[in-house]
């Protein structure tokens, strides 16, 4: 470990981050009773440019009315290259309550993005005696996010969480594909190589790099690392998958778009009976390791030593948090 001790993420689950369009205020209720962790209000692309006024007046009806329980309840603003973010950053910080958690910031290009909206709620906030420090999560979905996540992890200390934005991720980096998410069929390698015209293929993730360098910043900086959309809502087994490889890489959790992958989500991201087993076992196996003056055990015919001992208690503190 560095001199500098790696600072832990906000400990609260977040293991689906469901969203909505703000013009859509019917399903507000729905996505309130839903199994989510974190509901997701959107002012940007999920709503059309006329309806952005009225969606801003549905959020702050909706901050202030529903019962949003534990939830952490985040409003998605519009970009920083659009005339609508400074309005709904206003809008919504004047007239909603304390009950929002959260700004999403998008397509966040560089620290200076999150500078100018930091200064703007700090403004607010100062202006209108608002108490609850308002925090920042914003989506990496841009070939300049890419470029600069780490000093976006680092820009400000309202930053709470960051999110793959796979659709513009993956028209800014000018993607050969029109999927929201998932294997590609273009990106595939071939099995072997012995000169056979029918060897077997095998898809693997465009999405792993970007994703470790998301969790690379959010862990050096604090923060949770999340998996963004997967667009085919038809497709359980896609979904799955995909988060699979996100919770095995490092991530948190993972955004639904609809409602019936909140329970997709929190399967994956839910540490299960047989993981938080092993890991605890792990743990006494390295108690006892340690009392007979060794560094290293043997666990089920492998090695486990003192890293073995970190490993394990990312499980266990994942499903002590969850409960
Ligand atoms: C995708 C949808 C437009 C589908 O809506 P709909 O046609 O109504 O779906 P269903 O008929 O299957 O709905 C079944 C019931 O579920 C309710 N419902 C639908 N959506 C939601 C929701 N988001 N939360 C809660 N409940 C919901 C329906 O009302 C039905 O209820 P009932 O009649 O009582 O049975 C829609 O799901 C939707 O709008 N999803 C969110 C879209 C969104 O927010 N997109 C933005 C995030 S993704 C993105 O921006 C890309 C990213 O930035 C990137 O770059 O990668
Ligand atoms: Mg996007």
């Amino acid at each position: 470990m560095s001199f500098i001790v790696q600072p832990q993420a906000p400990a609260r689950p977040n293991r689906c981050q469901l969203f909505g369009p703000g013009s859509r205020p019917q399903i507000f209720e729905k996505m309130a009773g839903s199994a989510a962790d974190v509901i997701n209000l959107d002012l940007e692309d999920s709503v059309a440019p006329g309806d952005k006024p009225q969606a801003r007046k549905n959020i702050i009806e909706a901050i202030n009315d529903i019962d949003w329980g534990n939830k952490t309840l985040s409003v998605r603003i519009n970009g920083l290259d659009t005339p609508y973010w400074y309005a709904d950053v206003v809008e919504v910080l004047e007239q909603a309550g304390d009950r929002i958690d959260q700004i999403m910031i998008p397509k966040a290009g560089n620290a200076k993005d999150i500078y100018a909206v930091d200064a703007l709620v700090t403004a607010i906030e100062a202006a209108k005696g608002r108490t609850k420090p308002v925090g920042f999560e914003v989506i990496i979905e841009t070939a300049a996010g890419l470029a600069h996540v780490e000093e976006i992890a680092a820009s400000s200390p309202r930053m709470r969480a960051m999110s793959l934005g796979a659709a513009d991720y993956a028209a800014s980096m000018g993607m050969q594909t029109t999927g929201i998410g998932g294997t590609q069929a273009n990106y595939y390698m071939i099995a072997d190589h012995d000169g056979d015209a029918s060897r077997p293929t095998y898809l693997v993730d465009p999405w792993h790099s970007v994703t470790v360098a998301i969790v690379a910043a959010c862990r050096t900086h604090g923060l949770l690392p999340v998996d963004g959309p997967f667009g085919d809502f038809s497709d359980d087994a896609g979904y799955t998958a995909q988060a699979k490889r996100s919770a095995t890489l490092g991530m948190v959790g993972k955004w639904a778009i609809h409602p019936k992958q909140v329970a997709l989500a929190n399967e994956v991201f839910t540490p299960s009976a047989e993981q938080v087993t092993e890991a605890r076992e792990i743990l006494a196996a390295m108690e006892q390791a340690e009392k007979d003056g060794a560094g290293a055990a043997v666990y089920k015919g492998r090695l486990v030593d003192l890293a073995s001992i970190r490993q394990a208690h990312v499980i266990v503190k994942q499903a002590e948090m969850i409960g």
